[in-house]
């Protein structure tokens, strides 16, 4: 299911292109980097690295457009059970690109930026799997609301994570900010994003923003990192996928829908796999749990 009107179903402009497609359009303009995916339908655990090193793994316009892209194809992905966002070299990204920023620094530049990263952010938060964002190095700005986009966040031991946008001046324009209000509630969130201070992991796991801290793993060992995040991930992607997905269609039902509505999702949710392959084996075991 997907939580809101994006920009694509709301508005069309003159030409019967989509708001969201024409920003698209024009963002492809803005060259730079790039983001991988790499899918795996045997594990159903899908990997996005955000690559542009030189600039520390910042957005640019094309990159933005890719994610686009990106989630379109995870949503059609049905073996999907889980998705790994990285950056990089050991760091997770720096936010939006700053040479890209510079070519649209007015109100309708920024609002034309923030459609299509609501739209982005808000299609990743709704995908039917689980999506985890691995935190190396630092998460700032747009960078740090992209991991609140994902179901979970992992940070490695040394890992930052700042909402530094008040100290340019600006607000979140990703959605971020909405997302952090619903995660540590207003008063945290307000310390948060007011004083766009760098959170390290040991406190951001503290406040809730992040679920796991890897702690195990050589200073600068990424790819130790990220096998870890694999591991820690296998206790839910060793499950089925079909429960896993339609688990987190009820949670997604109970974030964006009123509570009458998503507790009739929850029934559909239900009956989708009651009885189905994953019931019948379990049913046909001797079922003890330790
Ligand atoms: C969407 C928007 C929003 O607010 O909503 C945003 O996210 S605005 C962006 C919010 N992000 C920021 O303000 C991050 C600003 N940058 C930094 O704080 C720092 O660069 C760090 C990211 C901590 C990296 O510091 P470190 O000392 O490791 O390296 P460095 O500063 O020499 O940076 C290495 C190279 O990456 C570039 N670089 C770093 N961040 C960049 C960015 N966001 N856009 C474009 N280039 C960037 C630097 O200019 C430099 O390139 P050269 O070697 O060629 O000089």
């Amino acid at each position: 299911m997907n939580n809101n009107n994006s920009a694509k179903k709301v508005k069309m402009n003159g030409n019967g292109e989509s708001v969201i497609d024409n920003i698209r359009r024009e963002y492809s303009d803005y060259k730079g980097g790039a983001l991988q995916l790499t899918k795996d339908d045997t594990t159903g655990i899908a990997d996005i690295c955000i690559n542009a090193f030189e600039r520390r793994n910042a957005l640019s316009g094309t990159m933005m457009s890719q994610l686009s892209d990106i989630i379109t194809q995870l949503e059609q992905w049905e073996q999907g059970k889980a998705v790994i966002i990285h950056g990089s070299n050991g760091f997770f990204s720096s936010g939006g690109d700053l040479n890209t920023v510079r070519n649209i620094d007015n109100s309708d530049g920024g609002r034309r930026m923030a459609l299509l990263m609501h739209d982005n952010l808000s299609r990743l938060q709704a995908l039917p799997l689980l999506s985890v964002a691995l935190i190396e190095g630092k998460a700032l700005g747009g960078g740090a609301e992209l991991t609140t986009a994902c179901d979970f966040r992992v940070m490695s031991r040394e890992a930052e994570i700042g909402f530094v946008h008040i100290k340019l001046g600006v607000t979140t324009g990703w959605g971020g900010g909405t997302r952090l209000v619903q995660m540590l509630g207003p008063c945290k969130a307000l310390d948060v994003m007011m004083s766009g201070r760098l959170i390290k992991a040991a406190e951001a796991l503290n406040i809730g923003l992040v679920q796991h801290v890897i702690s195990d793993c050589d200073t600068n060992d990424s790819n130790c990192v990220l096998s870890k995040c694999h591991e820690w991930l296998n206790s839910y992607t060793r499950h089925n996928a079909a429960t896993l997905r339609a688990i987190k269609g009820i949670v997604n039902s109970a974030r964006w829908l009123p509570t009458d509505e998503a507790l009739k999702k929850e029934v559909e949710y239900f009956a989708s796999v009651w009885g189905g392959p994953a019931h019948q084996k379990a049913l046909g075991s001797n079922i003890k749990h330790k």
